[in-house]
């Protein structure tokens, strides 16, 4: 290195002399010169590159726009439409829409009919559909041809399908431009399973750029709105199916998860939704972003309007084709017996993380389901998870921005920056005593999500503190699942975000909520979300009481505020088991579905 560099070194004191040899004056004007050329060449490329960007930017979301109209001016010109019939189709819980094309009262295709008009209705509204699937129509005319002993389990339901899923044909960029217009060849594993199972994939949806944050808007597509107030976010990344499904324009979706990107959308937008464990549903041919980070995984879950629904859909998935598409998913299908298991539960609850205050609906909420459950004859005891904003800092954080947020920057290099993004990219690109030193600032008035950012600013260095932060994560799951046992916990409730749908463009305001979702993803326990209750005007005057939620950070404080005129908003609870029992989370929020369901206000 240094021999190149004295040697560059010498060869420019040549040049040097040569020119002021031949002419004074001369060598300043040449070197000048190149300096300039270069430097207005660097601004050029990087220019056109970004201009480029733009281009396909604009291009691509116009494309999706023009796929949309394409299939409006088509489902127009087919004639006549029955809207009656289609608005008792569209309102038909999927158990039942899935008898009746079972029996052959409602046929493929007219079910799909239904369904695009419908979806495409809601996404005039709420620009939840990134664009429609043209095949589908095909595999709705193709169902209807098989004779009834034909008919697989899912026989005709339309899905929908989170735009960072491969659908052949169809480009998967997660935002960034340099992965759009390139046409993948070949289904996503989940897609597959959809369509083997007789299901109909039908619209792509909306997401985040990246993925990587609970705001729902991209530079393609523009930002995403919530179905029960325009003016606020559906929560994400999986965004887009929130507001589709909670909007009425899918009956069943596909989401992905790594941090809560199944069950942000599913508390903000009121609707039902499960990230399994690691591999337990294939994750193959999801755009790779993180992909070579294997200490929290990202992955694929079902999300559903209604709890059957959902039931339906995650027993329809468990098979074996599922393990014969990917090996590594276990073959381990549908647990009838856990799901059914007469015994009653042990379920633990709680209703707030240590440092990150519970809005007063979301407590009310797990205090319903724990009346619900305990009306079930399950017992319902408290337990509170070790250490969690902790974990979540030291060992979540680190592993999942443990890159300085350089792959992210490497997509974006020269692309168009979306507002959602800009917080953790700006961060990322500050020199690391920077980073460290903004993050304690931050600290001071948000000190959980300076504890969070803290971590992302620390990750480890070298491959040995790899394996001791992959050691660390083993040891806390050990802490976790030590504490678990204690309790003799089957399952566990709590909020799966402390607030309600905030108003768009502000996530970042209160990205410390993620500890509630986020602690497990990092210990790999599945967790499904499922609406309980609305925010009531009793909740929000409790709200403004410091001695019911202390407003002791900014994200408190951010939420007292931003919550006015929030009457009617969904709240959830999230429902945990531990690995490999998504049945036993299926029935948790089943036996809570039973009662809260009909007193829902
Ligand atoms: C590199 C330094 C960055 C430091 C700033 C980090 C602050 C960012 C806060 C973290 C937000 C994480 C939100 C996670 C949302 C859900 C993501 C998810 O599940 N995605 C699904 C992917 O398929």
């Amino acid at each position: 290195m240094w021999v190149g560099h004295s040697h560059a070194h010498q060869a420019v004191v040549k040049i040097h002399d040569y020119l002021e040899d031949i002419n004074p004056g001369l060598s300043r004007k040449v070197f000048g010169g190149v300096i300039t050329s270069a430097a207005v060449s660097y601004v050029a490329v990087r220019g056109y590159r970004y201009y480029r960007a733009r281009r396909t930017v604009k291009e691509r979301g116009e494309a999706a726009k023009l796929a949309c109209h394409v299939l409006r001016e088509h489902l127009e010109q087919e004639g006549p439409v029955d809207p009656q019939k289609e608005a008792m189709i569209t309102d038909l819980e999927l158990s039942e829409l899935k008898q009746k094309l079972w029996k052959g009262e409602l046929k493929a295709l007219e079910v799909l009919r239904a369904y695009q008009r419908k979806a495409l209705q809601v996404d005039e509204k709420l620009n939840c559909v990134t664009e429609p699937i043209f095949e589908a129509e095909a595999l709705a005319v193709e169902l209807d041809l098989l004779s009834p002993n034909q008919r697989k389990p899912l026989h005709g339901i339309p899905v929908s399908v989170k735009d960072s899923f491969n659908v052949e044909g169809y480009d998967c960029h997660a935002g960034f431009s340099c992965f759009a217009d390139k046409p993948v060849e070949r289904d996503g594993d989940i897609v597959q399973i959809f369509k083997s199972l007789g299901a109909v994939p039908f619209v792509r949806t909306n997401f985040p750029q990246g993925l990587m944050t609970f705001a729902c808007s991209n530079p393609m597509y523009g930002a995403t709105k919530n179905p029960h107030s325009l003016t606020r976010g559906p929560g994400g990344s999986s965004g887009g199916e929130g507001s589709l499904i909670g909007g009425g324009g899918s009956v069943v979706g596909i989401g992905s998860d790594i941090g809560g990107s199944i069950r942000i959308p599913c508390q903000m937008c009121g609707v039902y939704g499960l990230k399994p464990t690691v591999d337990r549903i294939s994750n193959q041919g999801h755009i790779p972003l993180m992909s070579g980070q294997n200490l929290v995984r990202m992955t694929a879950g079902p999300m559903a309007r209604d709890m059957d629904g959902l039931i339906l859909v995650t027993e329809a998935l468990l098979t074996p084709r599922m393990h014969q598409l990917d090996p590594y998913v276990p073959p381990l299908f549908f647990q009838d017996t856990l799901y059914e298991k007469k015994s009653p539960l042990v379920v633990g609850f709680y209703t707030a993380i240590d440092g990150v205050h519970s809005h007063p609906t979301c407590v009310r909420a797990v205090m319903e389901a724990k009346t619900a459950l305990t009306q079930q004859g399950h017992k319902v005891i408290e337990f509170q998870p070790p250490r969690a904003v902790e974990a979540v800092s030291n060992l979540f954080m680190k592993a999942c921005f443990g890159d300085d947020g350089e792959e992210t920057a490497l997509y974006l290099k020269d692309d168009v920056l979306d507002r959602s993004v800009t917080f953790s990219y700006y961060m990322g690109k500050l020199p690391k005593r920077l980073r460290y030193m903004v993050s304690r600032l931050i600290g001071f008035m948000d000190p959980p999500l300076g504890q969070l950012v803290v971590g992302a600013s620390t990750p480890p260095r070298k491959i040995l503190e790899w394996w001791y932060l992959q050691d660390k994560i083993q040891a806390y799951k050990r802490e976790f699942f030590a504490a678990w046992q204690s309790r003799k916990l089957d399952a566990l409730i709590c909020p799966g975000m402390p607030f309600p749908a905030v108003t768009a463009g502000t996530e970042d305001n209160v990205l410390a909520g993620i500890v509630y979702t986020t602690l497990y993803n990092l210990l790999n326990y599945p967790a499904g979300m499922m609406p309980v209750t609305t925010v009531t005007q009793d909740d929000l005057k409790r709200l403004k009481d410091p001695s019911v939620y202390p407003p002791s950070g900014a994200l408190e404080k951010f939420v007292i505020q931003d919550c006015e005129g929030t009457v009617g908003l969904p709240i959830g609870v999230q429902c945990v088991s531990l690995p490999y029992h998504e049945e036993t989370v299926l029935r948790v929020m089943k036996d809570i579905d039973t009662v809260t369901k009909t007193t829902r206000n």
